[in-house]
């Protein structure tokens, strides 16, 4: 199978505390999954740790069949992962929303003319055009979530990490990015505690308790689905 990430036996505590044990996790290529559990369980720890931006205490991680073994292994990934901040304020890289939906594209080396043009596309994708002048420390929650999330898709990373996605976003945008997410054809890990939401987009929930993650639905593949007690296709 190919893999996006594969999480084993991995072990992770904050300031001491234990929070869980034994995670074990595949999401295969362009497979989409979503992980919930109650407030402070570690689910924005877990995502932190698969971009490499928190350091793996116990077991292993492989991100594209790559192991990452130190926080330097991730830099050659980064391009490949676009990471949904839970909170927007962390996520924006200059102070003029065009100009931040482009700042990563601009640095990956692209002419300004296309990353214009691809920056004028994305916004009119997310329905956020009216935005493109305005500075991203005056808009609303909903507005910031969609320009960060403008900011993740422009680059077209292979995995994607979405903290909260539908956070401060109104119905119509929820399903504006139901649509958006349904079209895109990557691994996405999705945290959130909206139900609804993640029924539509992904095939598998995990739910995070302390030892370890247990599959509790798999929408849209019932026939092949994992157990704690190993992966094999079968039928209830
Ligand atoms: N920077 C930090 N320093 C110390 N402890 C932290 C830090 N950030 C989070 N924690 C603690 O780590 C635990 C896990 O936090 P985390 O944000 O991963 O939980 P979560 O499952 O994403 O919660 P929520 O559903 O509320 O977003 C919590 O107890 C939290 O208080």
């Amino acid at each position: 199978m190919s893999c996006s990430v594969n999480i084993k036996n991995l072990s992770t505590s904050r300031d001491g505390v234990r929070l869980y044990e034994n995670v074990t996790l595949d999401v295969s290529h362009k497979e989409k999954i979503a992980i919930i559990g109650p407030n402070g369980c570690g689910k924005t720890t877990l995502l932190e740790i698969i971009a490499g931006l928190r350091p793996l205490e116990e077991g292993t991680l492989e991100l594209f069949h790559q192991p990452m073994n130190s926080l330097d292994e991730f830099k050659s990934m980064r391009h490949l992962i676009g990471y949904l901040f839970q909170d927007s304020d962390n996520q924006f890289l200059a102070p003029v929303v065009e100009d931040d939906v482009a700042f990563s594209l601009l640095a990956s080396g692209i002419s300004k003319e296309e990353a214009k043009l691809k920056t004028a596309m994305m916004l009119q994708d997310l329905g956020i055009s009216h935005l493109a002048k305005k500075i991203v420390y005056h808009l609303s929650g909903g507005e910031k979530k969609l320009v960060a999330l403008a900011g993740v898709l422009i680059m077209e990373p292979k995995l994607m990490l979405l903290d909260e996605p539908t956070n401060g976003l109104d119905q119509a945008m929820q399903l504006r990015l139901i649509d958006i997410l349904g079209r895109i054809d990557k691994s996405i890990i999705i945290v959130s505690h909206h139900k609804e939401f993640i029924e539509l987009v992904v095939e598998k929930i995990y739910e995070i308790t302390p030892t370890g993650l247990s599959c509790s639905v798999n929408l849209k593949n019932e026939s092949n689905h994992h157990h704690d007690h190993g992966d094999h296709p079968h039928s209830h």
